[in-house]
């Protein structure tokens, strides 16, 4: 019995299928690939991109993506600083979810705070979490601009935009960065087979 947050008198309940016996069924190993970076950096194609080359290779994939999560399961979170932690805080988890699932769950997010990655990775055995960071510089973040946020942001429409007025923490020790090669970035079945070939060589592509 524990009692956790704002819940008392609750207790685990352990099933005999786990984790290993779910792995073995569909021979691959639950991991979180967490995709960090600026809006525009290239997280959701990247996402997408990586996904599409897990199901060609036969490996079960699921995507939490920052902007659609907020249509439903975020949807009555706004962006102030305490309003993201709880956003990562249950992606965080619902990652962890679909990683004790067996599948390789693809989470991009802005993610901007480090502390607040680093809850999602404590979450999880260390090599389980594997930190992708788009390290793409804002100018081209802001000259992409796909949804025209950067232009109100820089209007002042939109207030508290992660690279304008609000901060965005840049990993420290991620396992992979991703960054422009003599100025141009890498096309996104590139920075896809990295992460897929890094995946392979972890054991994770396998039981
Ligand atoms: N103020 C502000 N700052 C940053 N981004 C904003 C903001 N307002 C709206 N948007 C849109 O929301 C998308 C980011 O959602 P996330 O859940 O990934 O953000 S966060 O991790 O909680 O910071 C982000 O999507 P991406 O461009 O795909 O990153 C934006 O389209
Ligand atoms: N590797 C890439 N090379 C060139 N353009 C890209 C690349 N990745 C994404 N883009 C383009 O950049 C824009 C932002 O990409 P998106 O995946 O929506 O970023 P984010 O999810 O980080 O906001 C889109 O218009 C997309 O087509």
């Amino acid at each position: 019995m524990s009692a956790l947050g704002n819940s008392t008198n609750i207790f685990w309940h352990e099933c005999p299928v786990g984790q290993v016996e779910r792995q073995k069924l569909i021979n691959q190993k639950g991991c979180v690939v967490w995709i960090t970076g600026l809006s525009g950096s290239g997280k959701s194609t990247l996402a997408c991109t990586l996904g599409r080359e897990l199901h060609y290779r036969g490996k079960l994939s699921y995507i939490l993506d920052g902007d659609n999560l907020r249509h439903g399961l975020n949807k009555n979170l706004g962006f102030s600083a305490e309003d993201r932690t709880e956003n990562i805080r249950r992606v965080g988890e619902v990652a962890k979810l679909f990683a004790d699932a067996g599948l390789i769950c693809i989470a991009s997010l802005i993610s901007p705070y480090r502390k607040d990655r680093d809850a999602c990775r404590a979450l999880l055995p260390d090599a389980n979490f594997i930190e992708v960071f788009m390290n793409m510089p804002l100018e081209l973040c802001e000259g992409r601009d796909p949804k025209g946020l950067y232009k109100l942001a820089r209007s002042g429409m939109i207030k508290g935009f992660t690279g304008i007025d609000d901060p965005y923490e840049a990993p420290l020790n991620c396992e992979i960065e991703i960054q422009q090669k003599n100025g141009v970035c890498p096309p996104p079945n590139e920075m896809a087979g990295e992460i897929a070939s890094f995946l392979e060589k972890r054991g994770f592509l396998q039981a």
